[in-house]
């Protein structure tokens, strides 16, 4: 296969990536494991290779609820009691390391409840090998002739790699091989190391592979546990005696992409040497978390196999575009019981720990469900990655382009069935998720095909050449002339011999001063070219000085940027749990406002509720009144009629028969004003 790698560099290649990317849902497996005894009760029934149901015995809370409903689950694929390791690695872990191996990250992770069978199928037993040790065989099985130098590739520290120079990766080969030798001396093995040399190996042909490329693999073994993270390849020997591993932060690169910083990252170049180094993890895990863990772990395990190829050039030579490399990676996870609770005693300590692998993995669903939501209602929801390191760690698969692979790990035993609900469901949501995929990052680069034979063959040529040149070569460095001619003298008189002599010996001389001549002229040469490799030396070795000098201040300055970094990280840290801390406390008071406010607001309401009695009240009250003073204006108004009319009536009277002048003025007046004197007040109350 043609194929050229790139770092996504170029706006137009993201373009072109963009278009080839499409939507994928996880897949994701059931494994169920045997029972642990003959007398245990089964509540899963394998129905076909994709479809399990769950009954729910007498004992579950659903049955006691009145939900006896059988439920069905659907795989990809569901591997029953019997199924080997190397069918789950076949089904579930082959397609993962060929996708790897066409430049795309990938994640398989084992999910269930403790004492499911996650770290058996991860990691497995004697003479049963698992799914990591199952990938490190099958990747050096096929690309054992195409790898790289070691040192070649170097990682940056920043997720990155760089391309060595041939000489320092030489120098490094020297060095370590000097350190092995030395350790080897003082070296025990683990009996997992002797294990893995009696373990057949898994021999199984990849897709992915291309034999005009060099390989290189790195390995990194991490330990989320209690929300922090552990290097378990780090040497704990410089800890002293207490041998406490240092928690790592975990940080976004350049290009978005999720690492644990300052991990150890080994280069391995063999599959036993790969063991050699799980082994070692695993040794550093038993040693550290198995002691507070008992058998059942409590923390999640990741396992990263990183792949860096590049293509080799057209002459199929070592790769000359330093940058033109791809890096690819396969994370295995073992995550922690999802229960753990039952399995450990509850001391104060373990019931922590089960709290905060229930938190972690109470994130992860959290963040699948948001995810599931954003993108089935195009919603832009902030996903809580950053609430757990776990979740913070794989942000990149969920988010970025990936495939995903999901081992449900079952224990089919009646008691566990509320708890196999549960990790049902969750396999539901995985369901549900939707994840980039991107075709390949693989772009054709025109090469020829078979460039890797086509050189070798020619070196090979090339070498013999060569060899039957220094041959020829060797026979004429002394020859100065032809042999000597015949000097039988035969006669005495025979002046011929010795004037061919003389002859002979002049061509000769001659041509030893020409010879001499010559050496002379390439001594000089020879000499002048020493001189120039000589100043050629002197600049090289005082520019590798200067260069020394500089990219010691440029470490320095890392150092202390790393070093500020880090203070900065730490800072952040404390900022947003500050940040968090005082949004909790912004939401009680919220809440607490919320409350008065409801209070405050029946209070109105209860107060509007007298308000409109007394309103009532009131009005019936006022209604009253003003009947009474209706009553009492028209009475008055009666009354005043009455006077009038009395009054007129007294007029007409008086007019009948002629009246005194003054007294004439007084009834004049009080007939056309209604104004009552007090005097006629006086008689209208009396006539009242
Ligand atoms: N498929 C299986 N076949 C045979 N034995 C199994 C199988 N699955 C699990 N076991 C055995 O069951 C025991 C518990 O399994 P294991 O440690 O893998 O559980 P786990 O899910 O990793 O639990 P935890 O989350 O607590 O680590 C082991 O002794 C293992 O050998």
């Amino acid at each position: 296969m043609l194929a050229m790698y790139c770092k996504k560099s170029s706006k137009n290649v993201q373009a072109k990536c963009q278009q080839m990317r499409e939507r994928g849902q996880i897949k994701f497996f059931c494994r169920i494991r045997s029972m642990e005894n003959d007398s245990d009760i089964s509540c899963i029934k394998v129905l076909s290779d994709k479809i399990v149901s769950l009954t729910p015995p007498s004992t579950s809370v659903g049955f006691q609820t009145g939900n006896y409903r059988e439920i069905h689950c659907l795989f990809h694929r569901v591997f029953e009691e019997d199924a080997s390791q190397e069918t789950v690695f076949e089904w579930t872990t082959i397609p993962l390391i060929n996708d790897v191996f066409r430049g795309k990250s990938c994640l398989l992770f084992a999910y269930g409840l403790s004492g499911g069978g996650k770290t058996y199928t991860m990691n497995g037993e004697p003479r049963k090998p698992g799914i990591i040790s199952r990938a490190l065989d099958v990747i050096f099985n096929n690309i054992m002739h195409f790898q790289a130098e070691k040192f070649v590739f170097k990682p940056d520290k920043m997720n990155g790699f760089e391309v060595q120079a041939e000489e320092d990766a030489w120098k490094e080969r020297q060095c370590e091989a000097h350190r092995t030798q030395r350790l080897m001396k003082y070296a025990c093995r683990t009996d997992d190391a002797i294990e893995c040399d009696q373990q057949a190996p898994c021999y199984i042909q990849l897709e992915g592979i291309d034999e005009d490329n060099i390989y290189a693999i790195f390995i990194s073994y991490v330990e989320v546990y209690k929300n922090a993270v552990y290097d378990l390849l780090e040497d704990t020997r410089d800890y002293g005696k207490h041998k406490r591993l240092q928690g790592k932060l975990v940080r976004e690169d350049r290009t978005h992409d999720m690492y644990v910083h300052d991990v150890v990252e080994v280069e391995v170049k063999s599959s036993k040497e790969a063991h050699e180094i799980l082994y070692k993890g695993m040794c550093t895990k038993r040693k550290i978390f198995g002691s507070v863990t008992s058998g059942f772990s409590c923390s999640h395990s990741v396992f990263t196999i990183r792949i860096v190829q590049a293509v080799l050039d057209q002459f199929g030579g070592a790769p000359e575009q330093k940058g033109a490399y791809c890096v690819s990676k396969l994370c295995l996870v073992d995550l922690a019981g999802s229960k753990c609770t039952n399995y450990m005693k509850n001391t104060s300590q373990r019931l922590g720990e089960s709290g905060n692998i229930n938190n972690s993995l109470m994130t992860l669903k959290t963040c699948l469900e948001i995810l599931h939501e954003n993108q089935k209602l195009g919603m832009k929801k902030l996903i809580p990655y950053r609430d757990s390191k776990l979740t913070y760690l794989f942000k990149n698969f969920f988010e970025g382009e990936s495939n995903i692979h999901a081992l449900i790990c079952v224990n089919p035993r009646a008691a566990n069935f509320d708890e196999t609900l549960h990790v049902m469901k969750f396999a539901n949501i995985l369901k549900e998720v939707q994840v980039l995929h991107q075709s390949s990052t693989v772009k054709s680069t025109g090469f020829p095909v078979g460039r890797r034979r086509a050189n070798q063959m020619f070196q090979e040529a090339l070498q013999k050449l060569e060899q039957d040149e220094r041959v020829q070569s060797s026979d004429d460095i002394c020859s100065i002339s032809t042999a000597f001619p015949c000097l039988e003298l035969k006669d005495p008189m025979d002046d011929k011999l010795i004037h061919n002599l003389i002859q002979f010996l002049e061509f000769r001389h001659e041509q030893y001063n020409l010879q001499r001549q010559n050496l002379v002229h390439k001594e000089k040469e020879f000499f002048e070219h020493l001189k120039a490799v000589m100043q050629k030396n002197f600049l090289a070795q005082h520019e590798n000085t200067s260069l020394h000098d500089i990219l010691d201040f440029e470490t320095n300055k890392r150092i202390a940027l790393e070093a500020k970094e880090n203070e900065m990280e730490s800072c952040a840290e404390q900022l947003r749990q500050e940040l968090y801390n005082r949004s909790e406390a912004i939401k009680m008071v919220k809440q607490e406002l919320m409350e008065k406010k409801m209070q405050l607001l029946w209070q109105v309401l209860e107060n509007k509720q007298t308000a409109q009695k007394y309103h009532i009240k009131l009005t019936a009250e006022m209604g009253e009144v003003a009947c009474s003073m209706e009553y009492l204006q028209s009475e008055q108004e009666a009354r005043l009629k009455a006077v009038v009319v009395h009054e007129a009536q007294n007029g007409v009277e008086m007019l009948k028969k002629p009246l005194p002048l003054a007294s004439f003025s007084r009834r004049k007046r009080s007939v056309t004003s209604p104004i009552i004197s007090s005097e006629d007040e006086n008689s209208t109350s009396a006539m009242a």
